[in-house]
């Protein structure tokens, strides 16, 4: 990838960006983030703090924080969430420090969170740095035979993440990029591909204008 930092400079080459990804519970954020973290150690993940409990997957301070209700009210008092939302009668929100600190160090950022959050982060003073990309599942049919086949939630619950989707997909329009969910490999390439472009946006190139400046005899 193409990097304008000067030698020796304690500045990034670039700034980092904040990749959003939403869709329907089940559509397949976690599946594919997981693979693009695995693959490119550009960009790591936010780790949301959650009052939900872990699936039997999940790894506490890996997946999310698990925390308790009376932790959560604090981290929203002491000013410590980017932004905070109530899904599915849980609260999830994500911690503002290490957020900042990936930012500044010049990596890029990966969020999954849901549509409330991503409003929050457009309000910020981060919103240029934002990629905001929502995921569509084919159909509802196989968005419910997603969450079946996942195993990790009872059919009450199920029923509950089916009964909100729609109002999920009716935000499809917020978001910078629409990609559908078919194929994973189809949805992945797609997603390295936007990441591959958005890292090369002038705007990011914080080296930039030192490095053409220069190259024209310019600098002073
Ligand atoms: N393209 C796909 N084809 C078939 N199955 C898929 C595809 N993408 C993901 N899945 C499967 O669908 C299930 C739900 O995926 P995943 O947990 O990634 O969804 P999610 O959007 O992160 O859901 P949540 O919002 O609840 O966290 C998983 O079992 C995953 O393996
Ligand atoms: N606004 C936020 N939404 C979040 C955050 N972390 C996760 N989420 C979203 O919640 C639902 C349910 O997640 P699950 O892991 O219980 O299936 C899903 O849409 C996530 O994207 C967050 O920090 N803020």
């Amino acid at each position: 990838m193409t990097a304008f930092a000067t030698p020796g400079s304690a500045t990034p080459a670039r700034r980092g960006l904040m990749f959003v990804m939403s869709s329907p519970s089940g559509a397949g954020k976690t599946t594919l983030s997981r693979r693009l973290l695995r693959e490119d150690p550009g960009i790591t993940l936010s780790v949301s703090a959650t009052t939900r409990p872990p699936r039997h997957d999940e790894t506490d301070g890996k997946d999310y924080y698990f925390v308790s209700p009376e932790r959560f009210q604090t981290m929203v008092k002491d000013h410590e969430l980017l932004e905070w939302a109530t899904v599915f009668g849980n609260r999830y929100g994500t911690p503002r420090a290490p957020v900042e600190a990936a930012l500044a160090s010049g990596s890029d950022v990966l969020f999954d969170i849901d549509w409330q959050g991503t409003q929050q982060l457009q309000q910020t003073d981060a919103a240029s740095d934002l990629v905001r990309i929502f995921i569509l599942p084919p159909d509802l049919g196989e968005l419910e035979r997603r969450l079946i086949a996942r195993d990790t939630d009872h059919p009450e619950v199920i029923a509950d993440r089916m009964a909100r989707a729609c109002d999920e997909i009716r935000h499809w329009g917020e978001y910078d990029y629409v990609l559908l969910n078919e194929s994973i490999e189809t949805c992945l390439a797609e997603l390295r591909a936007i990441l591959k472009a958005e890292r090369l946006r002038r705007k990011r190139q914080l080296g930039l204008a030192d490095f053409v400046r220069a190259m024209l005899g310019e600098g002073g």
